[in-house]
């Protein structure tokens, strides 16, 4: 078992709020890790910093065996990271293929027909082949979510973090989500996957961070952290003996 992502004592504050509070743990790769916590407690800056959009102010950030703290984000997206925002943000105006191919050729850097042999596969593997040649701009909410999962996909990453994307679907919409979500994660690629809709998230993730105050303050097996009194107390805002 080899650790694709490691971050070590990674703290990151805007003035009085801190985001990033001595984050430390690993990934292995393959793995599927799962992120709760509440409002505010710093999860999508996390994402921030993993990804490079934003530096951390101490700490290190490591990646397929080498301190990436100070590269940039364009350079991690070539090493393998990739993210999906919580608001779907497509190209409208395009056509789903179109916005694939846009993730494949300025992500993935391919073109030609290695380019649309890939997206091709992607869109297959996210269920969004019948709509190849409708615009972005028409889709449901399911469909905008397997978009993004597409426009990411089609940056062939090693580490895919995913951030809210079950919020605002029904039941019926998450269950399909969540299977996609499967189906990327049986594909090989290592997950990490913040998510408020937390049966969601307990259908894919085999261990559970939760972060608070940019502080993880529980870690493990995911029955075992939702059942615990951290969880309780500052989580679900439940007294510890209530
Ligand atoms: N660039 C920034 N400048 C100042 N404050 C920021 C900045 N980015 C985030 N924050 C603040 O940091 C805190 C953590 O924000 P973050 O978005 O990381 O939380 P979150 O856990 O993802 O929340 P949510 O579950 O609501 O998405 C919030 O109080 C937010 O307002």
């Amino acid at each position: 078992m080899t650790t694709i992502l490691r971050l070590e004592k990674l703290s990151k504050a805007y003035g009085a709020v801190t985001v990033a509070d001595d984050l430390d743990y690993g990934l292995v790769r393959g793995e599927a890790l799962g992120v709760i916590g509440p409002n505010g407690a710093g999860k999508t800056s996390m994402f921030n910093l993993i990804t490079g959009t934003v530096a951390p102010d101490s700490g290190s950030v490591h990646f397929d065996g080498r301190n990436i703290t100070g590269q940039g984000a364009a350079a991690r997206s070539r090493m393998g990271i990739a993210r999906s925002f919580q608001v779907p943000q497509p190209f409208s105006g395009l056509t789903v293929f179109e916005n694939a191919m846009v993730a494949a050729t300025q992500a993935a850097g391919l073109s030609g027909g290695k380019a649309e042999q890939l997206c091709l596969k992607v869109l297959d593997q996210t269920e969004l082949l019948p709509r190849a040649n409708q615009f972005a701009g028409s889709l449901t909410l399911l469909d905008r979510k397997r978009l993004e999962l597409t426009r990411a996909l089609c940056a062939r990453p090693k580490l895919l973090l995913l951030d809210e994307i079950a919020g605002g679907l029904t039941e019926g919409e998450c269950a399909a989500l969540v299977a996609t979500i499967r189906n990327i994660h049986a594909s090989g690629v290592s997950i990490i996957w913040i998510e408020h809709v937390v049966h969601a998230l307990l259908a894919v993730v085999g261990r559970l961070i939760v972060i608070d105050f940019g502080r993880k303050i529980a870690e493990g097996a995911p029955r075992d952290v939702m059942e615990s009194r951290e969880v309780r107390e500052i989580y679900l805002g439940i007294e510890a003996d209530a």
